[in-house]
């Protein structure tokens, strides 16, 4: 049986500072996996470590069982895709050719050569176009396919960083705070994506959510994994995590001390 994606007992210092201790977890196939945790407790670091621009000094990854080393150039080969803070969209390129890029490994010879003023594979190109129109219609914005990014609402033009990370065809998303910067009808149309995502009749694929946001992680993660001070503090469906004192204690406590300072 596949594994999926695991981590274990992954360490990471910087300097004297630890900011992951012993943090082992899993994200099996088609699952929607959640790490939370207040300000400071290690989860842009986890998903650095698993997107390969840190590299831990203990522990080790796994991909189905066999051993990862993640490199960030390497990752779409490997059947993983992601998206950053903030959007990254190409201002110069329009939606659809935004989305596009994120399928342009699949392509011969066509798009990346298009782009470049060099002779295309019109079949390529066709096939990546139908494609990236297909996910826009899939994410609710085909019509803005024309459109540069730079004219949208951030809602929209994070849609659009998912439908090109979703061009890759992955089977393993990583999202790094997509709720980042989004009102509550937003999040809510955005959980609903999110919660989709494993359950697709094409392309199905897990998904690694790293968030503060914690309506969102409830709304859509099968499992839940809570860091504090880089330590794995909490695991478990989204009822349990919402019961445990430990978490509400983190959360307080991360609270109190901003209200503090
Ligand atoms: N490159 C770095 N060099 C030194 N310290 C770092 C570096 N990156 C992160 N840290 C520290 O590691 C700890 C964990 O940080 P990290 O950004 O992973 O937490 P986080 O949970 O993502 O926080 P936030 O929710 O505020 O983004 C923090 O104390 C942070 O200051």
């Amino acid at each position: 049986m596949e594994r999926g994606l695991e981590l274990h007992h992954i360490g990471v210092r910087f300097g004297g500072l630890t900011a992951l201790d012993d943090v082992s977890l899993q994200v099996p196939p088609n699952q929607v996996v959640g790490v939370i945790g207040p300000n400071g407790a290690g989860k842009t670091t986890l998903f650095n470590v698993i997107c390969g621009f840190v590299a831990p000094q203990t522990g080790a990854l796994t991909l189905d069982g066999r051993p990862l080393r993640p490199r960030p150039h390497q990752l779409t080969r490997l059947g993983i895709a992601r998206t950053l803070q903030g959007t990254g969209l190409f201002a110069g390129l329009t939606v659809l050719e935004n989305v596009m890029t994120g399928a342009a490994h699949t392509a011969h010879a066509g798009f990346v050569s298009a782009l470049l003023g060099l002779p295309a594979s019109d079949r390529d190109e066709r096939r990546l176009r139908r494609q990236a129109l297909d996910i826009l219609d899939d994410l609710g914005i085909a019509d803005h396919a024309e459109a540069a990014p730079t004219t949208l609402p951030f809602a929209v033009r994070q849609r659009v960083a998912l439908a090109r990370a979703l061009a890759a065809r992955p089977r393993l998303l990583l999202l790094d705070e997509p709720a980042g910067g989004l009102g509550g009808d937003d999040i809510a149309g955005l959980a609903e994506l999110v919660r989709q995502l494993p359950r697709r009749d094409t392309d199905p694929c897990a998904v690694l959510l790293v968030e503060h946001h914690m309506d969102l992680v409830m709304a859509v993660c099968d499992d839940i994994v809570v860091l504090d001070f880089g330590r794995v503090i909490a695991t478990g469906a989204p009822d349990t995590i919402r019961d445990d004192p430990a978490v509400t204690d983190a959360y307080l406590g991360a609270a109190v001390d901003s209200d503090v300072a």
